[in-house]
Formats: structure tokens, C-alpha cells, sequence
């Protein structure tokens, strides 16, 4: 009994010195194999009496479970180890700057703006809705109660595509209102849309573009007033600059397409050239809007006695250039990747 004890010992020994799974493996064949020295000893069980068998054999078993027992808690040290080791040795330290060039892409100041725009409203219950940037003469002027003889008709102001064999002229729609239209020919009130998108004017100086973007809405429903658009209005520009409250006012303007019409401030102060918004005594021009002309509801196939609506539109590029301090329009196009980037 004595060599069983001390063979025990000396295994336990060498499992515990084994540096690694495949000394640990030795150790577990050498004691537990075929030709194991503990498998080896329990052939001496057949030349032993039964009460000696009995006990030699119950403390051979104890023994070799303990061994087998040291050996899978060996194991899992040691694959505790290794994994560790492998942990430290491949770590990323995830803080540290990318090897990548940094010119990463960057969303243009624009699309930003009109994603904001498209969001605060669509949070609102507005859809989107958009539209040909091709338009013809009655979707563009004539159903917005733009008369034939309007200036804004002009060749000054409007881009006209080649005469069309039946002789109708195509323009590059000069607002995105032509949309709404479309949407109130189309669709039974109510109806509550944003149109954002590109149009065109023969414009260009450092405040115009021929191109540039514009975010129209509409609302179209039965006793809507002008209290529902001021109301809608304020909550925009809170919401888009982030305000709890903006002073705005309304001064009386005048579209073919609307009636009333009104042109939206919001309060700002310009002292020391710094631009800030809702505070001080200085005013500054957002957006136009005006309940929706009963010709132009009309012209849509819509009873003004039945519907009435509100309608305003904003030029993207100037409420960029408030919310970013971005001093010339014509910076927007330039492709210049540090504006891009400084900006962006
Ligand atoms: C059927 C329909 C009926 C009415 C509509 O009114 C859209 C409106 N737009 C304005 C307006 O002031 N727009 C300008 C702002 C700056 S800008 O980009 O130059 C164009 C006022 S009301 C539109 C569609």
C-alpha cells in the first residue's frame, strides 16, 4: 500500500510540473495508459486473495480517480493559460487612429440639411412625396395660378427644354410645387406631404444658383387655417434649431399660389457678426407660406368649399448657410474637399 501512496504522490507531482497539455498528456499516459504504472499495478490484483484484492483494488481505484481528477483541473489551467496568453498576444487596442487614409466619405452639408427637414416633419405625419425634375407648362405654372403673362414664366428665370412637336414647351421645374399638385390629383384629402428636391432658375450670383434645393409642404384638409400653419411652422424651426422656444413673426407677402401669403422670420441677433438664432432684436427671412389658393385647389379637382390647406416652401441652401455659418452659396458646389471636409 505503501508504493501505491508514493506512486501517487509522484504522479500528482508531475502533473502538477507538467508546463503544458502535451507534458500534461505524457504524464497521463505514463500513469494511466496500457503500460501505465497505475494500470500496471492493478494486473497484481489477480495473484492477491479476495479480502486483499478487495482493499487493494478499492484504494487503486480512489487513486486513479484522484489522479484522473488532477489531471482535467491541469487541464483546464493550462488551456485557461493559453487562451490567456493568446488574448494578450493578439489584443487590438481599438483606440487607437485607423491606418486607414482618414479621407472617409462624409454626407454633403445639403443632404444633411434636407434629411433633418425630412425628418422633423416626417415625425410630424408629413410623407414624402417627389416628382419629375422635368415639368410641363401646367403642373409647374398653370395649376399654381401663375398666369401666362407672369414674369416668373420669363425666360430670365425659367429654363426651357427644346419645343415639343405638339408645340408644348418643358421646363427644369423652378420650385418643387409641381409635386403637390401631382399628389392632390392623384390622392383624396387629407393630405400632408414634404416635397423636397432640386430646381432650377436662370439665376447666378453669390446668393442664387442655376440649381439649388428646396423643401415644399402641404397640408390639405377640411377647416384647416392659418392657425394650423403657424402652428406647424413654429414647431419646425424649434425643432430644427433646436430651441424650446424661437420668436417668429409673419409679414404679409404675396404668391399667385397662395392667399393669404406670408413670409416666416425667426428672431435672431447678428452683434459681432455672429449669427445667433432665437435670441436678440434682429430678424431673419426662413421660409414663405400661405393657405393654398382656391384656384389652385380648384385646378386639382378639389371643392375650396369642401378643402382648404396651408403651404410653404424653404430654400435648402440658405438654411444650410444659417445653421452652418456658411457665408457664399456658390461654396456649395465647388467640390472643394476641404469645405467638404470642414463642413461635411
Ligand atoms: C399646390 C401648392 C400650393 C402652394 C404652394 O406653396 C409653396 C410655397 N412656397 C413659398 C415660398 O416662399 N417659396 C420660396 C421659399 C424660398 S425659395 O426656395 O426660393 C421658394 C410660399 S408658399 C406649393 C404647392
Amino acid at each position: 500500500m505503501e508504493n501505491i501512496e508514493a506512486l501517487r504522490e509522484e504522479v500528482l507531482a508531475e502533473i502538477e510540473k507538467a508546463a503544458d497539455l502535451q507534458a500534461l498528456e505524457d504524464v497521463r499516459i505514463s500513469a494511466l495508459g496500457k503500460k501505465g504504472r497505475i494500470t500496471g499495478l492493478m494486473k497484481n490484483l489477480g495473484q492477491m486473495d479476495p479480502d486483499q484484492r478487495r482493499e487493494f483494488g478499492q484504494t487503486l481505484n480512489t487513486v486513479k480517480d484522484q489522479v484522473a481528477e488532477a489531471i482535467e483541473t491541469r487541464k483546464s489551467g493550462l488551456e485557461d493559460a493559453a487562451l490567456n496568453a493568446r488574448l494578450v498576444g493578439e489584443r487590438i487596442d481599438v483606440t487607437l487612429p485607423s491606418r486607414m487614409d482618414e479621407t472617409a466619405g462624409r454626407i454633403h452639408p445639403i443632404s444633411q440639411t434636407m434629411d433633418e427637414i425630412i425628418s422633423i416633419f416626417g415625425e410630424m405625419g408629413f410623407a414624402l412625396a417627389e416628382g419629375p425634375d422635368v415639368e410641363d407648362d401646367f403642373h409647374n405654372f398653370t395649376a399654381l395660378n401663375i398666369p401666362p403673362e407672369h414674369p416668373a414664366r420669363e425666360m430670365q428665370d425659367t429654363f426651357y427644354l427644346p419645343e415639343q412637336e405638339d408645340g408644348s414647351r418643358l421646363v427644369l421645374r423652378t420650385h418643387t410645387s409641381p409635386v403637390q399638385i401631382r399628389t392632390m390629383q392623384s390622392k383624396t384629402p387629407p393630405i400632408r406631404i414634404i416635397a423636397p428636391g432640386r430646381t432650377y432658375r436662370s439665376d447666378s450670383d453669390m446668393t442664387h444658383t442655376p440649381m439649388f434645393h428646396q423643401v415644399e409642404g402641404l397640408v390639405i384638409d377640411k377647416k384647416t387655417h392659418m392657425g394650423h400653419l403657424k402652428g406647424c411652422l413654429l414647431e419646425f424651426v424649434k425643432t430644427y434649431f433646436e430651441l424650446d422656444e424661437v420668436p417668429v413673426r409673419y409679414r404679409p407677402s404675396f404668391f399667385p399660389f397662395t392667399e393669404p401669403s406670408a413670409e416666416m422670420d425667426i428672431g435672431c441677433s447678428r452683434k459681432g457678426g455672429e449669427l445667433k438664432i432665437g435670441e436678440g432684436d434682429d430678424w431673419l427671412e426662413i421660409l414663405g407660406c400661405g393657405m393654398v389658393h382656391p384656384r389652385v385647389l380648384a385646378a386639382c379637382g378639389l371643392d375650396p368649399n369642401e378643402y382648404q390647406g396651408f403651404a410653404f416652401g424653404m430654400g435648402i441652401e440658405r438654411i444650410a448657410m444659417l445653421k452652418y455659418g456658411i457665408p457664399d452659396l456658390r461654396t456649395f458646389f465647388d467640390t472643394d474637399l476641404r469645405w467638404l471636409k470642414h463642413y461635411g
